[in-house]
């Protein structure tokens, strides 16, 4: 196992190199596979409700397009850079390669404060990069969808601000829209649901009973609540859950869909819920729970903290929660981690169903959409499994073996131009 320093970018290195090595890919194969195909910044000029110029900066980087259009979230967080941007785009490439869904691995981002901004200024905001963006995507050529900071209207916003430029309704150009204009059914809980099933496949295979399992959640965004939310009504105790203000904490588990009931209604944070303790997001993930979610931002398992990391499951909702030295840490340690480039791509599969639903214009049932889901989960995670106990590695390695192998095999077989 090689090391890393901490980064997302230096992460998912590391995590590449770990799988060409395994796969014996030579150096010039490993370089073309770092490397991003395209990585653009533009300036995002922002007119402020009191009349004053901000400039942002905003991001899209589009790693590997060998199996097909590129694919990847939008991030407006205020710590959003190249190098993060770089990172998550190239952990796309892999799980969409992983999941067996035909597209490459892309990203976007502004590094901005979303809560800072009013509705009005993020409209303006997100047209303005989305204008910046026209020449680069489509839905033959990057397919940009939700992540943090961002939701189903900002990809309405970016939907029409591109199809206003090319003079049609271009419903496919993102994905994560709201049903009213293209989106698809099940797509607002898919990632969510396929952590559900991520964990229960990990406790299945651990012989473990989920109706006697405990969990933390940390993140209560658009995947950590409604995983909290679906593993609740799978049986599951939910104990803790967390925001950026804090965690709250439950011995006796807590009602995640009364949670979002009560954010729905107005409160800010999760910290303060009548009938629950405060922890900080820190002690969320020490917690002696039975599987721990990381479901907010990358890198906040590290070798500071991994050794008071106590749960023996981590299923990553997040991309990159843990780092890779980390992540060495709990592979010694015998945790089982179900990586996110698996637990996580659910969201990315159902993307493809709308995908497919917008180039088709004929539209599925939500069961359609879930039964469509599972097998797809099904199979990767099994895929990912098999490889991980017939080879003796993790499932990390197991997964990126299977992801980047495939995309190696695409760009072998397509052959180098010119
Ligand atoms: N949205 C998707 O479909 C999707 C799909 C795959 C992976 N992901 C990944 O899941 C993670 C969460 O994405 P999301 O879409 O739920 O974002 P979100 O913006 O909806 O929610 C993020 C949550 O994390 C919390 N948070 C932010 N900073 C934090 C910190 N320092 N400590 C603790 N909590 C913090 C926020 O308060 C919020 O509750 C990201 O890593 C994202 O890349 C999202």
């Amino acid at each position: 196992m090689i090391l890393g320093s901490g980064s997302a970018w230096d992460t998912a290195c590391v995590q590449l190199a770990n799988a060409a090595r395994h796969l014996g890919l030579d150096d010039g194969m490993h370089d073309l596979l770092r490397t991003p195909r395209r990585a653009i910044t533009v300036s995002v000029p922002l007119q402020r409700d009191d009349g004053q110029l901000t400039v942002l900066t905003g991001y899209r980087v589009q790693h590997n397009l060998a199996r097909g259009p590129g694919k990847g979230g939008i991030r407006f967080h205020p710590t959003t850079d190249l190098d993060e941007v770089k990172a998550l785009a190239m952990w796309m490439t892999w799980k969409c390669a992983l999941m067996g869904i035909p597209y490459g691995g892309a990203k976007g981002g502004i590094a901005v404060e979303p809560a800072m901004l009013s509705l009005p200024e993020r409209e303006r905001l997100t047209r303005r990069y989305a204008a910046e963006l026209v020449p680069l995507i489509g839905p033959e050529k990057d397919i940009p969808a939700p992540d943090v900071g961002t939701d189903e209207q900002t990809m309405a916003w970016i939907m029409d601000t591109y199809s206003a430029h090319t003079g049609y309704t271009t419903t496919g150009v993102v994905t994560g829209k709201p049903l009213s204009i293209g989106g698809s059914a099940g797509r607002a809980g898919a990632t969510s649901l396929g952590v559900q099933l991520s964990v229960f496949a990990a406790l299945r295979e651990t012989g473990r009973d989920p109706h006697a399992m405990t969990i933390a959640v940390q993140g209560f965004g658009k995947v950590g609540a409604l995983a909290a939310q679906y593993l609740h009504d799978a049986g599951c105790t939910v104990v803790a859950v967390s925001d950026v203000k804090g965690g709250i904490y439950n011995p006796q588990g807590l009602n995640p869909a009364a949670l979002i009931r009560h954010l729905a209604g107005g409160a800010e944070t999760v910290v303060g819920y009548p009938g629950t303790d405060t922890i900080t997001n820190d002690e969320l993930l020490e917690l002696d729970v039975d599987v721990l979610v990381p479901a907010a931002l990358e890198g906040v398992i590290t070798v500071e903290n991994v050794d008071r990391v106590r749960a023996p499951i981590i299923v990553e909702g997040a991309n990159g929660p843990v780092t890779a030295e980390a992540d060495q840490v709990l592979d010694d340690r015998g945790v089982l981690v179900v990586p996110d480039i698996l637990a996580n791509g659910g969201g990315v599969a159902v993307s493809y169903f709308e995908w497919v639903q917008d180039i088709q214009a004929y539209f599925w049932s939500e069961d359609e959409v879930s039964d469509r889901l599972r097998a797809l989960m099904d199979r990767a995670y099994r895929e990912v499994s098999l490889l991980a106990t017939t080879q003796k590695i993790s499932m990390r390695n197991a997964a990126h073996v299977i992801g980047v192998g495939r995309v190696a095999d695409a760009h072998r077989t397509r052959g180098l131009y010119p």
